[in-house]
């Protein structure tokens, strides 16, 4: 099963974009089990599920919080940026929150908590996984995302910067994930040329170097589906 999560050293380095482009590699359906970060996207009738006809399809999985699940991907939203580099299918999230913080505190705002047990993949022998920003980022004060990659066992890819910093964040990734029995498929560099950070971080993590996403200067899906071929083996993925 080529089932794969996505996390990475920390938010914004890179991982919704990777993702995209492993799906467009691969023909993955893609998920993000939890959002946040739409305040100012998204009518709070839409999050909350009160608007008549926005609920759309929802996927049952959380049925906790208040901020649940439409069928269409919303703008500013992860899913809509996979959509739109990939054009793979994708999953309603799991839960939906308005602030740009980390989930556990974006959903004591909104007063609800996540029910992290309740957040069970969707079913699919090619799917790519989503997390929100780096390894040990709370759903709630008691549980991680990395408690919950270790749950599935779904094979982790690690997305890390190349820049100066990268290295210690990186490996403190590793250790977070190998301390709680998180199988790690390898680790998808993402920037600029740094070929001895990439090798230190493969050599010291023990961690399979998949390949390097450079930036792009036109962000797109062509252009993404061309850099993922030039830099990525599909059958790395298989
Ligand atoms: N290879 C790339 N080329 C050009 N821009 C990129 C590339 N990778 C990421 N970016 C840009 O960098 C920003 C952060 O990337 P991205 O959204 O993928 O981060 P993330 O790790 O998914 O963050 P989050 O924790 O919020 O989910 C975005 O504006 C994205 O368009
Ligand atoms: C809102 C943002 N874009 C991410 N989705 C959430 C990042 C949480 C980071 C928490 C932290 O490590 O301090
Ligand atoms: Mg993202």
């Amino acid at each position: 099963m080529a089932r794969f999560v996505i996390t990475g050293t920390g938010t914004d380095v890179g991982k919704t974009v990777f993702a995209a482009g492993l799906c467009g590699l691969t023909g993955a359906a893609y998920w993000k089990p939890v959002q946040s970060g739409l305040a100012g996207n998204v009518p709070n009738a839409a999050l909350t599920g009160d608007a008549p006809g926005q609920h759309g399809t929802c996927t049952g999985r959380t049925p906790t919080t208040r901020g649940r699940l439409m069928d269409v991907a919303q703008p500013g939203s992860d899913r809509a940026e996979v959509e739109r580099l990939s054009g793979a299918l994708t999953h309603p999230e799991a839960v939906m929150l308005r602030e740009p913080l980390s989930p556990h505190r974006a959903a004591e705002l909104e007063g609800v908590e996540i029910d992290a047990e309740a957040l069970t993949p969707p079913p699919g022998a090619r799917l790519v996984i989503e997390g929100a920003g780096g390894v040990l980022v709370p759903l709630t004060r008691q549980v991680l995302f990395a408690d919950l990659f270790a749950r599935w066992q779904i094979p982790v890819i690690l997305v890390c910067a190349t820049g100066l910093g990268t290295i210690s964040h990186s490996l403190s990734a590793i250790e977070s994930l190998r301390a709680r029995g998180v199988p790690i498929h390898g680790v998808a560099f993402a920037g600029d040329p740094n070929g001895d950070n990439m090798a230190t971080i493969g050599q010291i993590g023990r961690v399979r170097v998949l390949g390097r996403l450079p930036h792009l200067a036109r962000l797109d899906r062509a252009a993404l589906a061309q850099a993922m071929r030039d830099n990525f083996r599909a059958e790395d993925f298989a």
